[in-house]
This record gives structure tokens, C-alpha cells and sequence, in this order.
């Protein structure tokens, strides 16, 4: 059987990220595929007690590089028990951030640089990457409509980091997918949901069956 493919979705607070996971999971169920949908932190039972040390707490509650180290421990176990067996049953599996997350709040605003964070993913992960990385991006503006709009979410260690850090986030996304145009593409965020997912679906066109 053939081996599934792995693609992970990204963006910034309050992009549009967590609607059009369910409408990019639907469509691609829609047409035919065996999809294992997944999350980060967490995705398995150790990742997810890892999860809520990560958000819960004071923000002060861990160093950059113990958060770092946190987060790479987290997918480490994610890769080991959840994605790579869904993968090999020939499953596709989309994840609600991975990787790039990482390499965007730890590596870039939170100061420790993209490669320190890609060698702790080459320690934890054996620098296993997704097959496709969807990064959704919106002007600053829209953002901050979206993000206010929603319920919840903001209040955790990291969401509710200053508009800052979320900007120098939303730099390191642009950054990586500038570094590594074949594996991420940036996918914007604006306009109708419908609209949005079939953006996502397009930039899949060369993966799917
Ligand atoms: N394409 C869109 N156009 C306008 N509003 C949207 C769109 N997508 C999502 N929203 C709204 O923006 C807010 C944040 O969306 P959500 O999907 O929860 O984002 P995230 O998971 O990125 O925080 C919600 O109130 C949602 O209804
Ligand atoms: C996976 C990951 C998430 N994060 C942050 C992004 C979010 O603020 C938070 C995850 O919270 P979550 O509640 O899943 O929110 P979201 O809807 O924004 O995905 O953790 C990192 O800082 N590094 C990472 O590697």
C-alpha cells in the first residue's frame, strides 16, 4: 500500500486556522481519502500532558529554551505513536500546526533562531517533515478582527503574548516559506471561508490522487 502523505497547517492567532481545518479535512475526505486529523502540542497521550504544561501557567513559567525543548519532546512522541503508524497504514494525516509553529514562535520570536530550533527537530524527530505545509497568512489588520471575534484561545501562555512577538511569528512563517518554497506555501487567509479552502485544496493539487 502506498504510503500516506503528511501535511501540516499554520498560521498566527485568529487566521481562520481552526475553521478551515474542518473544511479542508471534509474536502479532502470528500474525495476518498483515509484522513487521520491531529494537533499540535499534543496528538498523543504523552504530547498531551506535555500540552498543558506548555499552555497553562504564567508566561514566565519556563525559559525560551526549556519551552523549545518542551515542544520538540511533544512531537517527538506525536511522530513516534500517532503520525508515522497512520502514515505507514497508508493514512493521510493532516496536523493543526507542527514543526513550523516552532521554527516561528520559539526560533524567531522568541529569539533562539530557526536552526537552534531545527536541531533540536533533527534530535527529537530525526528531522522528519511534512510533505506539504500550509501557512496561512492575513494582513495585520484583518487579523486582529478575526483574533477579537473569536472565543477564548488568547488567554493561553503563548496566544497571549504581545502583539510583538505575534508580528515577528507571522516574519518567521514568511521567512521559512521563502527558505523552503517546494514544501510551504504561504495561502492567503482573506476573503469568504470557501474561498480560503479552496486555496488550500489548490496548493495540494500535485499531492492528491
Ligand atoms: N474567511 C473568514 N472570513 C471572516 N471571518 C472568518 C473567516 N474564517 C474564520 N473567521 C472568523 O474569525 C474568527 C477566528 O477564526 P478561527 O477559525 O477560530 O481562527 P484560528 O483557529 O486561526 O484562531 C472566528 O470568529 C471565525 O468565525
Ligand atoms: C505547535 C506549537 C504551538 N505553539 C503555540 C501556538 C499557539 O499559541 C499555541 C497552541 O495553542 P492552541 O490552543 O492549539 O491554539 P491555536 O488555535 O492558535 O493553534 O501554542 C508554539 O508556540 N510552538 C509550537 O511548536
Amino acid at each position: 500500500m502506498a504510503r500516506g502523505r503528511f501535511i501540516s497547517l499554520e498560521g498566527g492567532e485568529g487566521v481562520g486556522k481552526s475553521t478551515q481545518l474542518t473544511a479542508l479535512a471534509e474536502a479532502l475526505q470528500g474525495r476518498g481519502l483515509q484522513l487521520l486529523v491531529t494537533r499540535e502540542p499534543g496528538g498523543s497521550p504523552g504530547a498531551e500532558a506535555i500540552r498543558k504544561l506548555l499552555l497553562e501557567g504564567e508566561d514566565t513559567r519556563w525559559n525560551p529554551r526549556a519551552e523549545a525543548l518542551l515542544f520538540a519532546a511533544a512531537r517527538a512522541d506525536h511522530v513516534e505513536k500517532t503520525i508515522l503508524p497512520a502514515l505507514e497504514r497508508g493514512e493521510w494525516v493532516l496536523s493543526d500546526r507542527f514543526l513550523d509553529s516552532s521554527l516561528a514562535y520559539q526560533g524567531e520570536a522568541g529569539g533562539l533562531g530557526i536552526e537552534a530550533v531545527r536541531a533540536l527537530h533533527r534530535f527529537g524527530s530525526s528531522d522528519f517533515l511534512p510533505d506539504r505545509t500550509l501557512v496561512l497568512v492575513l494582513d495585520e489588520a484583518e487579523g486582529a478582527v478575526r483574533a477579537r471575534a473569536r472565543d477564548g484561545n488568547l488567554g493561553d501562555r503563548i496566544g497571549s503574548r504581545p502583539p510583538s512577538y505575534h508580528a515577528a511569528v507571522d516574519a518567521g512563517f514568511r521567512a521559512i516559506a521563502t527558505n523552503e518554497p517546494d514544501r510551504v506555501k504561504l495561502i492567503d487567509a482573506s476573503g469568504p471561508p470557501a474561498t480560503v479552502t479552496a486555496r488550500l485544496l489548490y496548493a495540494l493539487g500535485d499531492l492528491l490522487p
